[in-house]
């Protein structure tokens, strides 16, 4: 069985790239099950559609073609045959994915695919991040981890790589995306037994080293 390394936070947090280093350094699969939201939302306003719209999202998640790799080194995603991987990062899908995200029948559907692509992934264990993982994909992942810091400083990390755009409008638009999720699963507090790692004040070396820490401490204690 392939083991669930599980990271869930706000936006901004970290969780993509600091799951993909420490998925990197211990020889693990990476699934950033954010893109496969993500590519629902670019798929829904491909068709046309409005997110808005739950009957709209529902025709769309039930043709939904969408492919997601596990390789830490390789972050395609194609829905079809599109390769959807740069224009699901683009403010307008940002703006647009708590939309597909609040219909749960989309919610089951996509944690039934994460679910098989971790059973089937040829790799020990995978690093899993997202909204939910710890509390609904992966309750029982030996390793749970919320990947928390301050709101102020999650703006200013996301504004740094979006370069061109607007700092108070990315600002803007990542907290009102937050306040959308969290209505549907809560990502702010820790469930029992997870793991907080803040990374406020740790610098991007610091915080990989802190999650490593935490998983080798778990793993330490199961394995031996
Ligand atoms: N501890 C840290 N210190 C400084 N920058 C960081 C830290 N962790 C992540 N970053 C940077 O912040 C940005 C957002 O991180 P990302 O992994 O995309 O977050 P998330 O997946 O949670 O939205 C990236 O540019 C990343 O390199
Ligand atoms: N497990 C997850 C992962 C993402 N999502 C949704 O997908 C969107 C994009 O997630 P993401 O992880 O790519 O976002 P960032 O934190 O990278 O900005 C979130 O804003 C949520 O609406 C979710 O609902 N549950």
């Amino acid at each position: 069985m392939t083991d669930f390394i599980a990271i869930d936070g706000p936006a901004g947090s970290g969780k993509s790239s600091v799951s993909k280093a420490v998925a990197r350094k211990l020889g693990f699969g990476y699934l950033d099950t954010g893109s496969a939201y993500r590519a629902l939302a670019w798929h829904v306003l491909d068709r046309g559609a409005d997110t808005a719209d739950a009957d709209a999202v529902l025709a769309a998640v039930a043709e939904f073609p969408v492919r997601l790799g596990l390789d830490p080194d390789d972050r395609t995603v194609t829905v079809g045959e599109v390769d959807v991987t740069d224009a699901i990062r683009e403010p307008s899908v940002s703006g647009a994915v708590s939309g597909v995200a609040r219909v749960p029948e989309v919610r089951e559907q996509v944690n039934t695919l994460f679910r098989s692509l971790v059973a089937e992934a040829p790799y020990p264990a995978v690093v899993v991040e997202g909204r939910d993982i710890t509390t609904v994909v992966a309750p029982d992942a030996p390793v749970r981890i919320l990947l928390t810091a301050a709101p102020e400083v999650r703006a200013a990390r996301r504004a740094g790589e979006l370069a061109g755009e607007n700092a108070e409008a990315v600002a803007a638009a990542l907290h009102k995306r937050d306040a959308s999720d969290s209505a549907v699963v809560d990502f702010l507090n820790a469930a029992d037994g997870v793991e907080v790692v803040d990374s406020t004040e740790l610098d991007f070396t610091q915080t990989i080293d802190a999650v490593l820490a935490v998983i080798e401490r778990i793993r330490g204690v199961h394995h031996g």
